[in-house]
């Protein structure tokens, strides 16, 4: 693997800062994670944001495909280079943005493992877009700076579990792969960086639209972090009046002094049920 640095001073180019382009310079760390993903030549792996290639020659040497979503055309023949100079030919790269991808037509009919060193700027809706279409995701590897993976990884009544914690925490079992620092990286980031794997869990019974709620409900929960989930979730997107949330929180069992941070996923889903099922009566 060619250094970044040199590789874009040659061509050139310049590390992205919009594009969340901090790209690792160190081989063994990008081996690293590919060997504690546990790819096989079963495997058919989608990397979101391939860059210049760091994790995906080890990836492709050690799975059977992967389908690289780039959005940065600038690079990609760069990438192109490097694959075609290490004799790579499994990697499929789709310049595209991965928010407006497409991710089931991908799988097809197999089920994908998703790495990516996440552009950090939208990491958190790239989460949002891998939850929604989970079905097809075994489980997932994915680097975040690490407040945002402390964030994740955060239980209920501490104080940085949030709106995310909840929402992925209920679609996934999070657990800390490896913490790597700024010096791995070019350009160096100013914060260290944490690589997470989620194994997504089935949709447990919830249809589409019953998690369409439940996410509506949390957003609103923590919508207003210092309120009581009495106040916090009346009125909003969700148009609930104090009346509904007072019954609905009532009916679920849950105490209505208590603050968003203090409820468990599973009271999440018991709140949702509660105020899906007084939406219909009111319907
Ligand atoms: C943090 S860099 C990681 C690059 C490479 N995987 C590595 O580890 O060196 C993030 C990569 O995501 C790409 N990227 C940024 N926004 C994107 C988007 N919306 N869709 C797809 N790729 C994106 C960037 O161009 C960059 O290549």
């Amino acid at each position: 693997m060619t250094h970044p640095g040199e590789l874009l001073k040659k061509n050139g180019l310049y590390a992205g800062k919009e594009l969340g382009q901090n790209f690792l310079s160190n081989p063994a760390t990008a081996c690293m994670i590919v060997d504690r993903t546990g790819v096989d030549k079963e495997t058919t792996v989608l990397e979101i944001g391939p860059g210049l290639g760091a994790i995906t020659l080890p990836l492709a040497r050690a799975c059977k495909q992967v389908v690289a979503v780039e959005k940065d055309s600038r690079i990609i023949p760069l990438l192109e280079r490097e694959l075609a100079d290490e004799g790579i030919c499994n990697v499929t790269i789709i310049n595209q943005n991965i928010l407006k991808t497409n991710i089931a037509q991908i799988a097809g009919t197999e089920k994908l493992v998703v790495i990516g060193n996440l552009p950090y700027n939208i990491s958190s809706q790239i989460l949002f877009q891998l939850i929604t279409i989970r079905q097809v995701i075994t489980h997932a590897f994915l680097m975040f700076q690490k407040e945002l993976a402390e964030r994740l990884l955060s239980p209920p009544g501490t104080k940085n579990y949030s709106r995310l914690s909840a929402v992925v925490q209920y679609a996934s079992k999070i657990s800390r792969v490896t913490d790597i620092r700024p010096n791995n990286f070019f350009p160096r980031p100013e914060v260290d960086s944490t690589v997470l794997r989620f194994d997504f869990f089935k949709t447990n019974g919830m249809g589409k639209e019953d998690e369409i709620l439940l996410f509506s409900v949390i957003k609103a929960a923590f919508s207003k972090r210092r309120k009581t989930l009495h106040n916090a979730m009346s009125g909003g997107e969700l148009g609930l009046t104090k009346k509904i949330v007072g019954i609905a929180l009532k009916n679920a069992g849950i105490d209505s002094s208590r603050r968003a941070e203090t409820l468990t996923v599973q009271e999440f889903i018991d709140l949702s049920r509660a105020v899906g099922k007084l939406i219909t009566q009111r319907i």
